[in-house]
């Protein structure tokens, strides 16, 4: 509506709406009609609805292109304003006394004004428009859509959220008669006393200041039930979203930027919207309920009141597109010094043994520094902003109160009225304030769930699982020209067209010297990553095709450095198994050899393996960890240097249970000649290809690369 819809066509419906009036006020006085309260409601209802009606089609008539929306916005505000608030008058002890069938002229003329501007402030800070052209309208845009995600968001607590909006409305309208009833203690002591008038002016006052307090306990209570509630679902939908996007993902967004989003962004925007609303709409009440009682005091002085808040929406939208800026810089910047914190004390080992505790503290110190700029810069916006903004507000309280003066010589007001509406001035520029600060806190509390949304809405880059589930897997494995490149790193292939292939039953081994991309097979093999050409096969049959939780089941991992859990060895080793008994458990604990230490702890399985398993030797993790592939029974067991940090008398207790394993396909990465020399098959990858391949001996004899290189690819024993 500002600026790009045209004028014409609201002109035209005001005039309409106008000579509608003109003839309900024609018919009133001539007939000299008289009906109860009640009745002449009904009535007035009646009329703004068929008003409605008319004056949406004259509407649509007159524009049928541009600006449709916020025209027809218009027109429901403004046939629908003037019966909402005969109606709330007449509930209000003051309105008690109105008799009046028909509102006045001005009344009329103020229901217009107050829809337009109304209108113009939703407009402006909501555009309507299907495309945005600039930047900032863009960002008003999201806004928006991003308020009305979070109100469906909000959604099933409605009850709550209409009780506390019920109670934010009573709160409102107490607070707004308190000035009214001070005023007039004051009239009362400072003319002739009459004490029953005194007592219920006390009274009264007192009645609506309990009214607001109590009803605003209420508020208060309800919305932040609500409030948790809702932060409670966005962390859960966004837990549950962040758990299905592939591996790559959490490699190019590091855990402490996602659970910064997690935990402290969700919460933001959960607490900034909520409480934006309750501002908006306390403040919208009181300000509407202040300007009709401050119209009734004095209109003079009311619209002195009114020039303040065009002046001040006008420093403040300088000053929030400001703030916005660098508010987004500080929150990046205050991520990225979570993140560099939590690396340097999580790593707190590697740190002290490199003696680079000044290099972390530089880098911690340099994080800071930004964060301390931009605050600086924050701070000397807001310095200046508040100087104009009390120069503008001194400046008009200083003719209001000369205007005021002047009103009281010429007996028009009391020096109670002008009491009452200094107050109400007071609190009428705070609540202008919050409407135009909304605005732009709105703006802010979007960068911070904008983040949040586009993890919300992020669909995994994976294909979808198959539906493949076959009773019986023989479980032979292949690669059919595979090449690989990690999405982090695009320009490098980490297999070249690979083909190789892992016969059922059988035992291969992959070796290679560092770097030559046996990890990445295996990483192929759990589907953590998608070859961008060829296929990798499971008994002739793309991995894909595959169910996943199949799959999981079928294939087990063991890598080099395992994850553990905080929680007990046994939780541990049933790690994701369902229905699984204590007997199993054990019993995999025994042949991966667990028992060898599990017996000195006190607690046994129960024993508490610390965070990421701290409190366990890294020998003692890979046991665990081989426990728990072992328990899932696999047909497909996958040993990446799974056995690198055991002394060579478990790694040979364990090589034997897991060599000995009848019609299991192994496939072991090993830096031990001993296990690569037990193997059937042999697979010598050098930079991401397959160089030679076949038995120890058929290598041997070769004398091939495999032959040249076994010194340095293998460990002495
Ligand atoms: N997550 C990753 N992102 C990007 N590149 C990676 C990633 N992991 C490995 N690479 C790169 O892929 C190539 C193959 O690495 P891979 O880990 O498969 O080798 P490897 O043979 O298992 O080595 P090692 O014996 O040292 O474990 C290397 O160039 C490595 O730098």
């Amino acid at each position: 509506m500002p600026g790009t819809v045209a004028v014409r066509p609201y002109l035209l419906v005001l005039a309409f709406d106008g000579l509608l009036w003109l003839l309900v006020w024609l018919y009133v006085v001539s007939s000299g009609v008289t009906h109860s309260l009640g009745t002449w409601l009904t009535w007035l209802w009646c009329y703004r609805l068929v008003s409605l009606a008319i004056l949406h089609h004259l509407a649509r008539f007159i524009n049928a292109e541009s600006g449709q929306t916020v025209l027809m916005r218009w027109v429901a505000a403004l046939c629908l304003l003037c019966p909402t608030y005969e109606t709330v008058k007449t509930l209000l002890p003051v309105g008690s006394s109105y008799h009046c069938p028909v509102p006045d002229v001005g009344t009329v003329a103020l229901g217009a004004a107050s829809t337009s501007i109304a209108c113009v402030l939703w407009e402006y800070v909501f555009p309507d428009k299907a495309k945005g052209d600039t930047v900032k309208e863009k960002k008003q845009q999201e806004a928006r859509a991003l308020l009305m995600r979070v109100v469906r968001y909000a959604a099933p607590d409605y009850l709550y959220l209409a009780a506390a909006f019920l109670f934010l409305a009573l709160t409102a309208i107490c607070e707004t008669y308190i000035p009214i009833y001070i005023g007039k203690v004051i009239d009362i002591l400072s003319g002739t006393y009459e004490h029953t008038s005194f007592l219920w002016a006390i009274g009264l006052m007192g009645l609506y200041s309990l009214g607001s307090s109590l009803f605003g306990g209420l508020r208060g209570g309800i919305f932040m039930c609500s409030l948790c509630r809702l932060n409670k679902r966005v962390r859960h939908m966004l837990f549950q979203n962040l758990m299905r996007q592939e591996v790559s993902f959490f490699e190019e967004n590091k855990p402490g930027s996602l659970s910064s989003r997690l935990i402290s962004d969700t919460d933001k925007m959960g607490r900034s919207v909520a409480l934006n609303v309750n501002v908006l709409l306390r403040s919208l009440v009181k300000t509407v309920g202040m300007l009709w009682l401050m119209l009734g005091l004095s209109w003079e002085l009311t619209l002195l009141a009114c020039v303040e808040m065009p002046l001040t929406a006008l420093l403040q939208n300088n000053y929030n597109t400001v703030s916005q800026t660098l508010s987004q810089q500080l929150q990046d910047c205050q991520a990225e010094a979570r993140e560099l914190a939590s690396e340097s004390i999580g790593a707190v080992h590697m740190v002290r043994s490199f003696h680079a505790e000044r290099q972390e503290l530089e880098r911690y110190q340099g994080a800071l520094d930004k964060i301390f700029r931009i605050k600086r810069r924050k701070g000397i916006y807001s310095a200046v902003h508040l100087l104009l903004r009390r120069m503008v507000t001194v400046g008009l309280k200083v003719l209001m109160l000369l205007q005021g003066r002047a009103l009281i010589s010429s007996q028009r007001l009391s020096m109670g009225s002008l009491l009452s509406f200094v107050l109400y001035q007071k609190d009428m520029a705070t609540n202008m304030k919050h409407l135009v600060y909304i605005y732009g806190d709105m703006l802010t509390t979007v960068t911070a769930s904008v983040k949040v949304f586009q993890l919300l809405d992020r669909t995994p880059k994976m294909r979808e699982e198959g539906s493949l589930a076959p009773p019986t897997l023989e479980g032979k494995l292949a690669f059919n020209n595979v090449t690989f490149s990690y999405p982090s790193r695009q320009d490098v292939q980490a297999l070249k067209d690979v083909t190789l292939e892992v016969a059922a039953g059988r035992m291969t081994a992959l070796v290679g010297p560092n770097g030559s991309g046996k990890s990445s097979c295996v990483s192929l093999l759990q589907r953590f990553y998608e070859p961008r050409q060829g296929e990798v096969l499971l008994d002739g049959v793309p991995l894909r095709d595959y169910q996943h939780r199949y799959l999981r089941s079928k294939v087990a991992v063991v890598s080099q450095d395992p994850y553990l859990f905080s929680g007990s060895v046994g939780y541990n080793i049933q790690y994701g198994l369902q229905g699984c008994t204590e007997e199993q458990v054990k019993e995999a604990g025994r042949r991966a050899n667990v028992d060898s230490f599990i017996w000195d702890f006190r607690d046994g399985y129960d024993t508490d393996v610390g965070e990421c398993g701290g409190q366990l030797s890294g020998g003692q993790k890979q046991c665990i960890a081989i426990a728990r592939a072992l328990v899932r029974r696999p047909q497909i067991l996958i040993l990446d240097e799974a056995t690198s940090c055991m002394d060579v008398h478990t790694q040979d207790a364990v090589q034997a249970v897991l060599n000995g394993a009848k019609g299991q396909t192994v496939l072991v990465i090993a830096h031990r000649l001993q296990t690569v020399e037990k193997a059937d098959h042999i697979v010598f990858l050098d930079n991401g290809q397959v160089v030679e391949q076949g038995t120890h001996k058929e290598l041997m004899d070769r004398k091939g690369q495999y032959y040249r290189l076994r010194e340095k690819l293998f460990l002495e024993d």
